[in-house]
């Protein structure tokens, strides 16, 4: 979809001898332009993105029967267009930052998976969403002002993302943490996410960071939705200084959240091996005009500085382990062959690796859950692997959320009443199973990338450790949420099958 194509040309017949299954104006448009439907049956993804449409011909379904995707952000519709109801094959429909208040009953397509509604103004939700539109897999709600879910999304079997965030749920539906493939939920920035103790407070532990004690360097390392994360020298003390990561946090909403709550994320998370250690938090970060370009001044440009970070800077021989899923795979990550590749070289030796490092990333999430966070992203492209194996990190906290306090303290202070209050929400234990989901989803992928030729060459203990793996991974994806283990239980079993491996070293004794 990379390629803008031209208004004139389309208006002149210039792209009618190669019929495009893809199209993409970026330019203002006072309406609809209905040469769009010369390419019929043909096209596949139309772009409309930031043209300023607000309606869609009435004929729009017949007219292109075969369109499987389409973006319509950034644009002014105030209500879904009910003229896609009646859409065959309408898979993705992104209607993200458009005004729209709301969406009438039964106008979303039969055969959506994937639909984007972030920043919007939608108070409520069609109460046939969950029969309208049974296949859905990836809804994006996050940045409206909803109080409630319609009771038939309790019948989205399908459904693996959710996001809420920055929106006015005082609850969460019991139903909802029992839907049998979500894995990936966001809650952030509501008031039954909200911690006392999140956002402005420097949790215990963490150091104040002086703006001035820093030396931020440019280019940036990287840029992220939520900000941008620069290498930086940190003065210590008048005798050292250390070399950091520095995430400055800004604008107002991703589609998993603000960068507000992903900062207070990061700082509840505390330390663990598998963590990103996060330092301290910048005191008193000036104005962007006044940080002369470095430290949140890369590309992107829009929005207003939330806050900053300081972390311990990764090294560069750590990479991804897999990427956002594509428009096919939906809300599974893709593998590319060199990925595989390289997994493949290993050998034998990765299967106990791939096990160390799931040790490592199950006591992420029970460290996490623990703290009363979910990172809500489990997902392979946001492990990050060392190169030579053995050790990965979790992280992305764009789309967690903190939905307890994050330390015993201020929990007490609560009192009794407010406690049951609390229970009332949602169960925190059905938030880790969710995430038990997506671990084992990474579970399943890792034994992907561990490859089938392999398996029957292995070595015996290396065909259990697979077996094991196989179990595990069954284990975390039952349909039935409190059927799953905990993190802790993770732990636990995957440590057993090290153990296992190591007895098995145990040289014979000769008779
Ligand atoms: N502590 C760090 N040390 C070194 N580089 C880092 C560190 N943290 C992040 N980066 C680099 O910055 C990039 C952006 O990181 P960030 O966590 O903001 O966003 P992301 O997870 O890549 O993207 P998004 O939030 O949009 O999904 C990373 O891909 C990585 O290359």
């Amino acid at each position: 979809m990379a390629e803008i194509h031209n208004l004139e040309t389309l208006k002149n017949g210039g792209y009618k001898d190669a019929p495009l299954t893809s199209f993409k104006l970026t330019c203002s448009l006072p309406s609809f332009p209905l040469e769009i439907f010369e390419f019929g049956s043909t096209l596949t993804h139309l772009d409309l993105s930031g043209t300023g449409l607000s309606s869609l011909p009435a004929n729009f379904s017949t007219a292109l029967p075969n369109l499987k995707i389409l973006f319509l952000s950034s644009c002014n519709f105030t209500t879904f267009p009910s003229v896609l109801s009646t859409h065959p094959n309408l898979s993705m429909v992104a209607f993200r930052s458009n005004r729209m208040t709301s969406i009438p009953e039964d106008s979303l397509p039969l055969n959506l998976r994937w639909l984007i509604l972030t920043d919007n103004l939608l108070p409520s939700l069609p109460s046939s969403l969950g029969t309208s539109c049974p296949k859905l897999q990836k809804l994006m709600l996050s940045g409206n002002l909803l109080t409630s879910l319609p009771e038939s999304m309790s019948s989205l079997a399908n459904l693996s993302l959710l996001r809420l965030s920055a929106n006015r749920f005082s609850s969460l539906p019991k139903w909802l943490l029992a839907l049998p493939k979500l894995a990936f939920l966001s809650f952030a920035g509501n008031p039954c996410s909200a911690p006392k103790s999140s956002g402005a407070k420097t949790p215990f532990g963490l150091e104040h960071v002086p703006y001035s004690s820093l030396t931020i360097h440019s280019p940036p390392l990287g840029e992220g939705a939520s900000g941008v994360i620069s290498r930086a020298d940190w003065a210590r003390s008048p005798a050292y200084s250390e070399e950091v990561a520095v995430k400055v946090f800004r604008g107002r909403l991703t589609s998993d959240g603000t960068p507000a709550d992903e900062m207070a994320a990061c700082l509840a998370a505390g330390s663990h091996e598998s963590l990103i250690t996060v330092l301290g938090k910048i005191d008193e970060l000036p104005a962007e005009s006044d940080r002369g370009g470095a430290g949140g001044g890369g590309g992107g440009g829009a929005g207003e500085t939330v806050g900053g970070i300081v972390m311990s800077l990764i090294p560069d021989d750590y990479k991804v382990l897999g990427r956002p899923p594509s428009f096919d795979t939906c809300t599974r990550d893709v593998f590319p062959d060199s990925t595989r590749e390289v997994w493949k070289a290993r050998g034998e030796a990765a299967v106990a690796e791939v096990v160390e490092m799931l040790i490592g990333l199950a006591g992420a999430g029970e460290h996490l859950h623990r703290r009363g966070i979910m990172h809500g992203d489990f997902y392979a492209h946001n492990v990050l692997v060392w190169k030579e194996g053995k050790h990965a990190l979790l992280g992305d906290f764009g789309g967690a959320t903190v939905y307890a306090g994050m330390d015993g303290r201020d929990e007490q202070e609560e009192g009794e009443e407010e406690e049951e209050e609390k229970e009332d929400k949602f169960d925190g234990s059905r938030l880790e199973k969710l995430e038990v989901l997506a671990f084992g989803w990474l579970v399943d992928d890792w034994i992907g990338l561990l490859g089938k030729e392999t398996a029957e060459e292995s070595a015996p203990q290396e065909k259990g450790m697979r077996k094991g793996l196989e179990e595990l991974r069954d284990r975390c994806v039952v349909e039935d949420v409190q059927g799953r283990p905990t993190f802790e239980e993770i732990v636990e079993v995957l440590e057993g099958m090290m153990g296992w491996r190591a007895m098995m070293r145990i040289p014979e004794v000769p008779n």
